[in-house]
C-alpha cells in the first residue's frame, strides 16, 4: 500500500528513503569531527548525491553542533533534503532540535530512548512504565513543533519483543511518522532483524501508517546485510553513512546499500533516489575533510574496488568485463577500471599494458620482457608504468646483444674490499670472472672488463630512481669512450649494482656493434 508521509507525500511501495547520518553518527567516529564550513560542504555534496533525509547533528550536544544544524537548515530553506536534528527524550533536547531545524523547508526531529532491559536498568535507571511514558511525552512534544517525527528504540534489536511492540505502539499513538529500530551495538544477524520488522508490522496497531527504518552498526561486519534484510522485511527507510563511518566499527555504508539495491534488483526490488555517479566524489570529499582514507579493498569506493591484479581475472576482463565486474566503475563515478600489473599478472594484461604504453613487441621479445617483468614483480611491491617502460626499453635494446649478463654476486661491507663474481654469456659462451674494486660498482665493472677486455674509458656513471620507495627500480646510465667513439648504455633493476652491470654491458654491446658485427669481442680466457 502506498504511504502518505508529511515530508514526502505519497511514497511508492518499492521506494526506499535514504536517511544519511554521516554528519551525526558518522561524526561520532573518533577523530572525524567536522567544523561548520566542512559540514556545509558535505551537506551540499550529500544533497547532490540525492539523500532524502540528512541528519545534520545533535543540536543539544554543543553550540557548534546547534549552529551546524541551523546553518544546514538555512542552506535548504527553499528546497533540498529533509533536515533532521537528533534529540534524547528530554524536553530541552527536543526544543533545541526544533529550533535548529526550523529554517529548513522540510524539518524532522529524531528523538530516541533505549528500550532494552540492560539499557533501561543500568544506563537510564528507568522502569518499563517510565520509558513508555517518556516515549509518549517526547514524541508528543516533538510533534508540537514539526509534522515529521522519527522515534528510535535505542538498542532495539536487543529489546524484549513484547515490550518493543508496546514502545512502538506508544510512539505511533503520540504521532511518530517514522519508527527506527536500531541495532545499536551491531549484535544482530539478518534473520533477527527480519523477524523484528515482520513482527512489528504484523502486531502493532497503526504500523501500516508509518515508515519503518533500519539503523545498523557494523561491529560484526553485518551492517549492510542487516539493512538489506530489514528492507526485505518491510523497512522503507535506511540509515547509513558515506564510507560506513560511525560510532565504533561504523554504520551501514550508504554506497554499499545503494549499489546492492541497484545491482540486485532481481533479489531486492527496491529503488532509492541516489545519483550513484556521485558516490565516489562524495566519498573522496569526506576522506579529504576528515583526513581518513578508506581502505583500498573497501567495496565501491576503495582504490581496488575495480582493480584487477591476477592474470586469470585480467584475461577475463579483457575478454569481457562482465566476467569479473558486477557493476560498472562508471556507474559509481570511477572513470574506468584498472588492470594493475603485479606478480600474479599474466601475458594478456602485460601485452595490453605494453600496447597502451605504445609498444608492440614480437613474441620472443614479449616472452623475454614478460620473464623479466615477473622477476621484477617478485621483488617489487608495485610495478608502475615507468617500471614497465624502463624494463621494456632495456629489453628492446638488448635483444641482439652479444654479451649478456647471466649472474652476479657482490660481497661488500665495512672493513672489507668489495669483490664481484659474475658470469657473462659472450656469443653464446659462458665466461666467469672474479674481481675486486674500490666499491661494489667498481668491482663489478672490473670483473666485466676481465671477461671482455677493452680500451674504453668510463666517462659517465649516473643513477636515477624510476619511482619512489626503497624498492624502486634504479635506472643507470654508463657512458664509455673508445677511440673517440662515445656510447651510452642503460640498465634498470631494483638492485643498483645489477642495474649498473646491465648498463655497462649494454654500453659494451654498443661498442662491439660500432666495431662491426663480424669482429669478435676481445675475450679473456673463460674461468
Ligand atoms: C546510540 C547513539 O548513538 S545515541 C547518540 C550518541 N551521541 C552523543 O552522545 C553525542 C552527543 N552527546 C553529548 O554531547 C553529551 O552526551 C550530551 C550533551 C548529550 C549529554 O551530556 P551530559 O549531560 O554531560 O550527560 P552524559 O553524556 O554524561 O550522560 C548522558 C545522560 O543522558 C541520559 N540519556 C541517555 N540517553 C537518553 C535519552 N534517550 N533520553 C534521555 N536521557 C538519556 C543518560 O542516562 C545520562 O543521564 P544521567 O547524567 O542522568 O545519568
Ligand atoms: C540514536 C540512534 C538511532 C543510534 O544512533 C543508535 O541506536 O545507534
Amino acid at each position: 500500500m502506498a504511504l502518505n508521509h508529511p515530508s514526502f507525500g505519497t511514497i511508492d511501495d518499492n521506494r526506499v528513503i535514504v536517511f544519511d547520518t554521516t554528519l551525526r553518527d558518522g561524526e561520532q567516529s573518533p577523530g572525524f569531527s567536522m567544523n561548520l564550513e566542512e559540514k556545509l560542504r558535505m551537506a551540499d555534496a550529500l544533497a547532490e548525491l540525492g539523500v532524502d533525509v540528512m541528519e545534520a547533528g545533535f543540536p543539544i550536544a554543543s553550540q557548534g553542533d546547534f549552529e551546524s544544524v541551523r546553518s544546514i537548515a538555512e542552506r535548504f530553506a527553499k528546497e533540498g533534503p529533509v533536515v533532521c536534528g537528533l534529540s534524547r527524550s528530554a524536553p530541552g533536547d527536543i526544543l533545541r532540535a526544533a529550533e535548529a531545524v526550523k529554517p529548513a523547508a522540510r524539518q524532522r526531529i529524531h528523538t530516541f530512548l533505549s528500550t532494552s532491559d540492560l539499557h533501561m536498568r543500568v544506563k537510564l535507571r528507568m522502569s518499563r512504565e517510565d520509558v513508555l511514558e517518556a516515549i509518549s511525552r517526547s514524541v508528543t512534544l516533538a510533534r508540537d513543533h514539526v509534522a515529521d517525527v522519527e522515534w528510535s528504540a535505542e538498542d532495539g534489536s536487543r529489546t524484549d519483543p513484547d515490550f518493543l511492540c508496546r514502545c512502538v505502539e506508544a510512539a505511533i499513538r503520540a504521532g511518530a511518522t517514522t519508527i527506527n529500530i536500531p541495532d545499536t551495538v551491531g549484535y544482530a544477524v539478518p534473520a533477527d532483524l527480519h523477524r523484528i520488522f515482520a513482527m512489528l508490522r504484523e502486531r502493532v496497531p497503526g504500523a501500516d501508517g508509518v515508515i519503518f527504518s533500519a539503523h545498523n552498526h557494523d561491529d560484526l561486519g553485518l551492517a549492510v546485510a542487516n539493512t538489506l534484510a530489514s528492507i526485505q522485511a518491510g523497512a522503507r527507510q535506511v540509515e547509513a553513512t558515506i564510507n560506513g563511518i560511525g560510532e565504533r566499527a561504523g554504520n551501514a555504508s550508504l554506497e554499499e546499500v545503494a549499489m546492492a539495491l541497484r545491482t540486485r534488483q532481481d533479489a531486492i526490488p527496491f529503488t532509492t533516489g541516489i545519483n550513484t555517479q556521485n558516490i565516489l566524489r562524495t566519498s573522496r570529499l569526506l576522506a579529504t575533510i576528515t583526513g581518513f582514507d578508506v581502505q583500498p579493498n573497501k567495496a565501491i569506493v576503495g582504490r581496488n574496488a575495480f582493480a584487477h591484479e591476477s592474470g586469470i581475472h585480467q584475461d577475463g576482463v579483457l575478454k569481457d568485463k562482465a566476467t569479473y565486474e558486477i557493476m560498472t566503475p562508471e556507474s559509481v563515478g570511477w572513470s574506468t577500471n584498472s588492470l594493475v600489473l603485479g606478480k600474479h599478472s599474466g601475458r594478456a594484461a602485460f601485452r595490453d599494458k605494453l600496447s597502451t604504453l605504445g609498444y608492440t613487441l614480437g613474441d620472443n621479445q614479449l616472452n623475454d620482457a614478460f620473464r623479466r617483468f615477473k622477476d621484477l614483480a617478485d621483488r617489487k611491491k608495485v610495478v608502475y608504468d615507468e617500471d614497465i617502460v624502463a624494463l621494456v626499453d632495456d629489453e628492446v635494446v638488448r635483444i641482439k646483444d652479444r654479451v649478456k649478463l647471466v649472474a652476479l654476486t657482490v660481497a661488500t661491507g665495512l672493513g672489507t674490499r668489495p669483490a664481484a663474481s659474475l658470469s657473462l654469456e659472450v656469443d653464446g659462451e659462458l665466461c666467469d670472472a672474479v674481481a675486486g674494486g674500490d666499491g661494489a660498482v667498481d668491482a663489478t665493472f672490473n670483473a666485466i672488463q676481465q671477461v671482455v677486455p677493452h680500451r674504453a674509458e668510463l666517462k659517465l656513471f649516473a643513477v636515477q630512481s624510476v619511482t619512489g620507495g626503497t624498492d624502486a627500480q634504479a635506472r643507470v646510465t654508463v657512458r664509455l669512450e673508445e677511440d673517440g667513439k662515445l656510447v651510452d648504455g642503460q640498465g634498470a633493476d631494483t638492485d643498483t649494482i645489477i642495474a649498473s652491470a646491465r648498463a655497462y654491458v649494454h654500453a659494451l654491446n654498443k661498442l662491439l656493434a660500432k666495431r662491426g658485427r663480424t669482429a669478435p669481442p676481445e675475450m679473456a680466457q673463460a674461468g
